[in-house]
């Protein structure tokens, strides 16, 4: 099926001087990533803090420019539009298709608004309703997140964080966007909670016809949600996979050990575990030669200190690894369910 966003080998780096007179540091948050997402389709993007997840977000919805690659958007009945071309004023009218929500609504909500005018500012800017329309189309998508119309006249502050982040996704749906990217959209809220907006999520999917892109670093939440899984490691994808193969069969040695962080019962079979993790996560300034993760892996060998593995296919996963035809990996469900269940509500 012809992807409705590709992004193909971006790479940002960040360049920063640490005070007036400091040297001038590099970071590359990310190299040379390539994904796609397909329409309706729910893609998660997981890895550890620090890993350009979030960077990744924000390049695609054009929040900073990249320093190489393309990011093509290919709106229904519409050409395909490369976004990373487009100044700001070509890049508005893509802005409506494509949204996100934050993590913490608290602050990604302004405190001094009333959650109507929240809701109707991008409607505002965009030029799209006003007097009545614009009220009733507000409190539209309010009620469709859960959020009665006798409550539009409040500040965030009287709401609590699941109706706060409730608030962020009426905001990102009230432009009738086609992709929403949702950057650890339910990471501040309780377990219990988290059910309830992931839950809501889904059925808004459905009506909207929506396709998320969903940023996490909670496989447990990405289980639940997810068609596919692109784990990234210092800035490079690692694995593409259909989700029940990563968790049944990860490729990837760094996957295994994700997988491995998931919460288990058993104290010796969690020591057992820790004992397979080597190593802290490398600053990304002093980023290692060859493979990026062969500081960490218990298979590196002397090639992937020098060689950088590409992304290629085996069986139905992507993969950046040297030797991944042949690595006999855990998957989460070895020898006891490990991931996180969400009830229906
Ligand atoms: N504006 C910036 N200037 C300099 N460095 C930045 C900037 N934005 C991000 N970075 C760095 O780029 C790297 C990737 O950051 P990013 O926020 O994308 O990671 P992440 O995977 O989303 O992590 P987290 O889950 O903690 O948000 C980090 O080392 C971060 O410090």
């Amino acid at each position: 099926m012809t992807a409705l966003l590709s992004v193909e080998n971006v790479s940002k780096t960040f360049s920063f001087r640490s005070g007036w007179f400091g040297p001038l540091t590099t970071l590359d948050a990310l190299c040379d990533v390539t994904l796609s997402v397909a329409p309706g389709e729910t893609l998660a993007v997981v890895g550890e803090s620090g890993c350009g997840k979030t960077t990744l977000g924000r390049s695609i919805v054009r929040a900073q420019p990249v320093t190489a690659g393309k990011v093509t958007y290919r709106p229904p009945g519409h050409d395909p539009v490369e976004l990373t071309a487009l100044d700001k004023r070509a890049m508005k009218p893509w802005r409506r298709d494509i949204r996100m929500i934050f993590q913490d609504p608290m602050s990604s909500l302004n405190p001094h608004m009333r959650v109507f005018d929240i809701v109707a500012e991008p409607l505002r800017i965009h030029r799209l309703a006003r007097g009545q329309e614009l009220e009733e189309r507000v409190a539209g998508v309010l009620e469709k997140v859960g959020i009665p119309r006798d409550a539009m006249g409040r500040y965030p502050h009287a709401f609590s964080g699941g109706q706060r982040q409730r608030i962020g996704i009426a905001r990102a749906l009230v432009l009738d966007p086609k992709l929403v990217i949702a950057d650890e959209a339910v990471s501040a809220l309780d377990v219990s909670i988290q059910a309830q907006v992931l839950n809501l999520l889904e059925d808004l999917k459905d009506e909207f016809g929506l396709t998320y892109i969903f940023i996490s670093h909670d496989l447990g939440v990405v289980n639940y949600i997810a068609d596919r899984v692109v784990v990234m490691y210092l800035g490079h994808v690692v694995e593409n996979a259909p989700t029940e193969a990563l968790f049944e069969r990860p490729r990837h040695p760094y996957t295994e050990i994700l997988l491995e962080a998931l919460p288990i019962a058993d104290p010796a079979r969690r020591m057992r575990r820790a004992k397979t993790v080597r190593g802290e996560i490398p600053y990304l300034g002093s980023r290692p030669t060859g493979c990026p993760f062969h500081t960490r892996c218990r298979f590196a060998e002397d090639r992937c200190r020098t060689e950088k593995p590409a992304l290629r296919k085996v069986g139905e996963t992507e993969v950046a690894c040297h030797f991944a035809e042949t690595l006999e990996l855990k998957g989460a469900y070895g020898d006891a369910p490990a991931t996180r269940t969400f009830a229906k509500a």
